[in-house]
């Protein structure tokens, strides 16, 4: 009996001084939330939006069982802090490409050619989502693995695959109690597994990488063998397999449905480039309206919604504690849905808004911050950005686009589908006629 005293008092010592040590940080503010599950039910389909609305009466955040998102870009300032508690771990990074072979594979290898139908085929409705990713797709594959196609390989079933799994809900993610129980991601380990067995290692960059110390200055420490190498290349194919397509995809959408952007860009393409040549990537620093486009374009619809982040110690920012191993969502999507930094129109897409407020979107600006910011900031930014403004700007100034008969630019269906990327729910289709001389 005084044993069961004894322990009864032990548990109430130790939960009050919890209590104590916990009791001057506030509590994170956030919408009444259940036991354990906190605020899941209230996701839905669109968690990004969702999230978004949870937080709107709120300062910052809204904890979901052991994850938190955030939708502020203040906050973020401290984040990224040198030593930066909210980083996900992982090995050191490489930094990917230089993207000098681009032009290259888009323009003298006819990439371009392959997103449409022959000159004399112009006027047919053209899935132009499907082109657009398929393109995007050999222009990565290319570019990672030193060639487009392998037939040997379905890379694109195994990356799809592993997408699907990495991005789906993971029970596990919100309530790390069931982790134990977690099928998907061993399902998930298994097809990377098999990713990693079957990527070829054959680029140039993987070679030139094989038995090289991992950090050049300690040459007694690890070295990148076969495995760790095929394992860069998997996460550098998967990141960047249809990324940038999904952020020309929706550019191109959004230009039909502002038919005087539009113009303004194809006026800026025939005045700096002319129409007698496509657009080679040496022009790009010329094409300033191009990049507004894009911008405005990574602001409105971010290809990845939530860098996942996780709290690798006790860390009290601005009063409020994160518990160690917390999951962190950046809220990526609200950032740029944020009136207070974008103004009331902050639906529209209006490239016109980035002449007075030059943003950076390379992670150095956190009111929008597309590619991540910190230590783990896209490793394939350079790529990816000049990929999206190389491919938007050869097709637009190669090409005039209609709507199929009958549709107007507000029929577009600009739904979404909430992933690891976040993509349009439904192909673009769209009528294609010749533009340049000759
Ligand atoms: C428009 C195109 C792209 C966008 C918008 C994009 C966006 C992002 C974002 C938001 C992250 C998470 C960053 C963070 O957690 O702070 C990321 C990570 C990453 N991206 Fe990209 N990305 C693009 C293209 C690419 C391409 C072309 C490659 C490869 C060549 C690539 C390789 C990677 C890798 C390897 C990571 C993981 C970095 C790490 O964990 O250290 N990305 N990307």
């Amino acid at each position: 009996m005084s044993s069961i005293i004894v322990a009864i008092l032990a548990v109430v010592l130790v939960i009050s001084i919890r209590y104590k040590k916990h009791a001057k940080w506030r509590k994170l503010p956030g919408p009444r939330a259940l036991p354990i599950i906190g605020n899941l039910h209230q996701i839905g389909t669109l968690p990004h939006r969702s999230l978004q609305k949870l937080s709107q009466n709120t300062d910052t955040s809204c904890p979901c069982g052991s994850a938190m998102s955030d939708h502020a870009s203040s906050p973020l300032k401290r984040y990224s802090a040198p030593q930066d508690p909210l980083e996900n771990g992982g090995p050191p990074k490489i930094q990917a490409f230089d993207s000098s072979r681009l032009s290259r594979c888009i323009v003298e290898e006819g990439e371009i050619g392959l997103l449409v139908p022959k000159k004399s085929e112009t006027g047919e409705v053209v899935d132009i989502s499907s082109k657009i990713n398929e393109v995007v797709a050999d222009i990565s594959t290319m570019m990672i693995l030193g060639k487009k196609k392998d037939d040997r390989y379905d890379l694109k079933g195994l990356v799809e695959e592993v997408l699907h799994l990495i991005g789906a809900f993971n029970l596990a993610d919100y309530v790390p109690l069931l982790g134990k129980l977690d099928l998907q991601w061993k399902r998930s380990s298994k097809v990377n597994v098999t990713l990693t067995s079957k990527t070829p290692v054959t680029s140039s960059l993987a070679l030139s990488m094989m038995d090289k110390p991992t950090k050049p200055q300690d040459k007694n420490v690890h070295v990148y063998d076969r495995t760790s190498i095929k394992a860069i290349l998997v996460e550098l194919i998967t990141a960047a397999y249809d990324t940038p397509a999904v952020s020309v995809d929706w550019t191109i959408s959004e230009l039909i449905r502002n038919p005087k952007v539009m113009k303004k860009l194809q006026d800026e393409l025939q005045n700096v480039i002319g129409m007698g040549r496509m657009v080679e990537e040496k022009d790009l620093e010329k094409l300033d309206y191009l990049y507004m486009v894009v911008k405005e374009s990574l602001r409105l619809h971010p290809v990845a919604p939530f860098p996942p982040r996780e709290c690798t110690e006790d860390t009290t920012i601005e009063g409020y504690h994160i518990p160690r191993k917390s999951r962190i969502i950046v809220n990526v999507w609200a950032i740029g849905h944020d009136q207070n930094v974008w103004s009331e129109n902050v639906e529209e897409f209006c490239p016109e808004r980035f002449i007075e407020k030059n943003i950076d979107i390379r992670g150095n600006d956190f009111d929008l911050i597309p590619f991540g910011s910190g230590q783990r900031i896209c490793a394939g930014m350079q790529l990816g950005l000049t990929t999206v403004r190389l491919v938007v700007a050869q097709l637009v100034h190669c090409f005039n686009m209609e709507l199929p008969s009958g549709m107007k630019p507000d029929d577009i269906d600009m739904t979404e589908v909430f992933g690891l990327a976040l993509p349009r729910a439904n192909h673009l289709l769209l009528k294609l006629s010749y533009r340049l001389l000759g």
